[in-house]
């Protein structure tokens, strides 16, 4: 059977003596089958990192329950399998990486999975190769560009074979060149190594690609739905947010009457249909 996360009614609320209870999440119901690439987008303090955090047991909802492939997070004998079944990369690469060489780094996380050396070689040597850093391999973290470091972060947790990847706002500190080359490498993940992709992003056009976004607004899920069907939504505009360039114009080219395909949100799938 495939695997899935799982939020069962989960609510999470913030205490803080002294002060009033901050609540993050309210009653959220989420099923994110192993395999599938979702965006999750929403205005900040809508509850994205709560929610993020939560997959893998960084965090314990108040009322409610995660299950990771049946795993309860708030069962503390299952930790170590739901950290190594659900990777986290965060906003900051710098904060994430601790080793002095590359390969260090990547190997670090299988070294302590009681690996033998043979298999921690053949998992960094695959994880550095799909993260395309193997040419990389013997260089310094710091003297990595933004993108690269990141990238190496998402190797360094692809040692642990994990089957979900959750990234938040990976992509925040990078420029245009090490986006694109993150996201496409995360694409290339979850198409090849059927890796689940669940990321946090501001920019509309990075998750415009995924097969499903989440919106969340004041800690519900307010949509969930392919990108075309999200974007388009009055519900979205709602929620304080704005579609990306591509869907508004296909959106504009659809409303004058044009025969265009409904789902294009991407500047690759508008070029492959002005091609066709
Ligand atoms: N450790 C904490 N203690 C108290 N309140 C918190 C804590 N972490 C988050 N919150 C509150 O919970 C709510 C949701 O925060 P969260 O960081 O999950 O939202 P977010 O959508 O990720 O925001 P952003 O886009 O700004 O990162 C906010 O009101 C926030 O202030």
């Amino acid at each position: 059977m495939d695997g899935r996360i799982e939020l069962i009614d989960v609510t999470k609320e913030y205490k803080h003596a002294g002060s009033p209870p901050v609540s993050a999440l309210n009653c959220v119901n989420l099923s994110i089958r192993q395999g599938e690439f979702v965006g999750m987008v929403g205005l900040n303090a809508s509850g994205k990192t709560t929610l993020a955090r939560m997959l893998n047991g960084l965090i314990l909802p108040s009322r409610g329950k995660v299950l990771v492939n049946g795993l309860d997070t708030a069962d503390l004998a299952q930790k170590k399998e739901i950290r190594r079944l659900v990777g986290m990369v965060f906003q900051n690469p710098d904060n994430q990486i601790i080793n002095p060489i590359v390969e260090e780094e990547v190997a670090f996380a299988a070294e302590n999975l009681n690996l033998s050396p043979a298999e921690v070689r053949r998992r960094v040597d695959w994880a550095l190769e799909v993260s395309g850093l193997a040419d990389l391999r013997h260089h310094a973290p710091q003297m990595l560009s933004g993108g690269q470091k990141q990238r190496l972060a998402v190797a360094a947790v692809l040692v642990m074979q994990p089957s979900y990847l959750v990234l938040d706002e990976p992509t925040s500190m990078l420029d245009e060149d090490g986006r694109y080359e993150l996201i496409k490498t995360l694409q290339d993940l979850n198409w090849h190594q059927r890796l689940s992709i669940i990321m946090i992003s501001h920019r509309m056009e990075e998750v415009a690609p995924a097969e499903r976004i989440i919106v969340l607004h004041q800690g519900t899920v307010y949509l969930d739905g392919p990108p075309a069907e999200v974007f388009r939504s009055p519900r979205f505009a709602l929620a304080g947010l704005k579609p990306p360039p591509i869907a508004r114009l296909t959106n504009n080219l659809l409303r004058q009457g044009h025969q265009i395909d409904d789902r294009i949100v991407t500047l690759e799938q508008m070029v492959e249909f002005l091609c066709r």
